[in-house]
């Protein structure tokens, strides 16, 4: 990694004495310009985590440094607003008798030796898009409108990193995915460091330059979207993280006899594991285009959703269902017969089989 602008090391925050800390021994670091996703489900302990870094929660134990600024640790808590961080929060808490720019203004009040608050508000303005609407008052926006002048307002006074807390989840599906591209795009031209709190998995993955993923105070994996999607080290990563088949297997070295047949793995591995396959790393065939059967499970098809561009099947062999993800080339009715058959190497989880029933 380039260097990190922030390194979180070991957070822990305890709320109660009883119970496991609402933040349990975080770490990670955010390189200059990286923008990180913390991926999780509701009450895993997001907020808190950011709300430590942010400077509104004194540490149980731990460390956030900026580049080498020490913000909090066992004898230190720089508060808040002296921490050069900039903070967007899913209700954009504008002030609706304030116009656009004064809101953004409000963004510099700690700013009190700065010379010209409104042209640095104007500029900001301008980087978010809506140097035209400075005088409106908020409802007069759009919601996606009203984030930008949120975002315009954490981004004046020139912030080292962004704290995103959920910020598009207010906003319906078309305008979430439209302005969380814009903002995405907004903060690699200017080179911005970000982290994003969020429970949305797609959310995640398109955003962010690397996601950690963390359940219950901790942070299970942290990866590329593509290392977190296709290499989950565990269970819950790679269920939280979308759909998967998980196969129960028996691993001798680089191979696995799973049930639906010899299977190569992603990393050498012994005895019962729990294998994970997306369900676009399986494929079927007609039975007569198969001539030679061999790294192929007979099966037959329960149903299937057409999605447009693609097709998702569910998929009987002997007693178990499976789930493959093909593209609308290849189309089968439920009813038919068809193999399955594996395009990757299974993924072998950390967790042990028996987790199974006990994941969530
Ligand atoms: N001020 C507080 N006092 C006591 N417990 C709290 C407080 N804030 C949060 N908690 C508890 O800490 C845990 C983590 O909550 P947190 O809000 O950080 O999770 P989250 O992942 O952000 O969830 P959500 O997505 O639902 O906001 C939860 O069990 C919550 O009830």
């Amino acid at each position: 990694m380039t260097d990190p602008i922030l390194t979180v090391d070991g957070i822990t925050k305890s709320y109660t004495a009883e119970g496991p800390p609402a933040v349990d021994q975080v770490s990670f670091q955010v390189a200059d310009g990286e923008i990180l996703a913390v991926l999780g489900p509701s009450g895993c302990g997001k907020t808190t985590m950011l709300r430590c870094i942010a400077g509104f929660e004194r540490l149980s134990a731990g460390s956030v440094e900026m580049r080498d600024r020490i913000l909090a640790n066992r004898h230190t808590h720089v508060p808040a607003e002296r921490r050069g961080i900039g903070l967007v929060f899913q209700d954009y808490a504008l002030f609706p008798h304030l116009s656009v720019l004064k809101n953004v203004m409000f963004g510099l009040r700690y700013h009190t030796d700065l010379p010209d608050k409104e042209g640095r508000a104007r500029k900001a303005l301008q980087m978010v898009g809506l140097q035209g609407y400075a005088d409106r008052t908020p409802h007069h926006l759009s919601g996606g409108q009203q984030q930008r002048v949120a975002l315009a307002r954490a981004l004046a006074p020139k912030p080292e990193l962004l704290l995103l807390d959920e910020p598009f989840s207010n906003l319906d599906a078309l305008l979430r995915q439209t302005t969380r591209q814009e903002v995405r795009t907004l903060l690699k031209d200017n080179g911005l460091s970000a982290v994003l709190v969020t429970h949305d998995q797609e959310e995640a993955l398109s955003f962010a330059d690397r996601v950690a993923v963390m359940r219950r105070g901790r942070i299970e994996q942290v990866g590329t979207p593509e290392e977190v999607y296709y290499q989950p080290r565990t269970l819950f990563v790679a269920q939280f993280l979308g759909r998967t088949n998980l196969l129960m297997s028996d691993a001798d070295g680089t191979e696995a006899d799973t049930p639906i047949g010899r299977l190569p793995l992603n990393r050498p591995a012994s005895g019962r594991v729990l294998v994970s396959l997306r369900p676009e790393h399986l494929t079927l065939a007609a039975p007569q285009n198969v001539p030679d059967p061999d790294g192929c499970t007979p099966g037959t098809v329960i149903d299937r959703a057409f999605k447009g561009h693609d097709i998702t099947y569910r998929v009987a062999c002997d007693s178990s269902e499976y789930l493959v993800h093909t593209s609308n080339r290849f189309s089968f009715q439920p009813g038919d017969d068809v193999y399955i058959r594996p395009l990757e190497p299974g993924v072998v989880l950390e967790s042990s089989p028996a987790e199974l029933n006990t994941s969530a």
